[in-house]
């Protein structure tokens, strides 16, 4: 399993490699000592969640408030667009954007440290996106920037099909800066 860094500080890659055979691959999602070599605590995770989603859903763009919640992300079937974006105060990164694709194939996983907001967009038909939380789901923490956020531009590659309520009321990245007096 390899580390990648990011332009941003904390938003880590890791690249494992899938061992293939007749039978189909092989790879390893989870290693407790290739965290702890990137510097996040595998005994931090609370939670693990698996969300399917069709092809051209958005779900997006979460974070939430006080101390924020981090995450270990991957697309365990089909594929997906990843938006990262840094909404840290005081971060010299703070409102930059990086985008992933994860897919079933080369596995990819994606840290996303507390203090982000993420989203994603189904590139499949049949897309499953599993990731662990280092906080138990608390909803009155929920925030919901708008994915279509003219300022944030995100570069959905798809259609969007369906979105959430919640998502579609999300509020402007402007509004969301002055939540957190920037
Ligand atoms: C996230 C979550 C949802 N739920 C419930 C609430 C609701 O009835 C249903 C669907 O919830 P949501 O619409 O919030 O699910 P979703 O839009 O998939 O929310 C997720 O989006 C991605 C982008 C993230 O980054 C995640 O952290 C999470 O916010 O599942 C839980 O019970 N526990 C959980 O941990």
């Amino acid at each position: 399993m390899e580390i990648i860094e990011t332009s941003i500080p904390g938003l880590i890659v890791f690249q494992p490699t899938p061992h293939r055979d007749a039978r189909g691959y092989f790879s390893r999602t989870l290693d407790v000592n290739i965290l702890a070599d990137a510097g996040i605590d595998p005994a931090g995770f609370k939670q693990e969640n698996q969300s399917r989603s069709y092809q051209g859903v958005v779900r997006g763009l979460h974070g939430r408030t006080n101390k924020g919640e981090a995450k270990l992300v991957r697309c365990a079937h089909g594929a997906v667009l990843d938006i990262a974006i840094d909404a840290r105060p005081g971060s010299p990164t703070f409102g930059r954007m990086e985008t992933f694709l994860l897919d079933d194939q080369v596995c990819r996983q994606v840290y996303i440290p507390r203090g982000f907001l993420h989203g994603y967009q189904a590139l499949t038909s049949v897309t499953d996106f599993v990731y662990r939380i280092d906080d138990f789901y608390g909803p009155d923490e929920d925030v919901t920037v708008n994915y279509l956020d003219p300022e944030l531009a995100v570069p959905w590659p798809a259609p969007i099909t369906v979105v959430s309520d919640r998502d579609k009321e999300g509020m402007s990245w402007a509004a969301f800066q002055e939540t957190l007096g920037v």
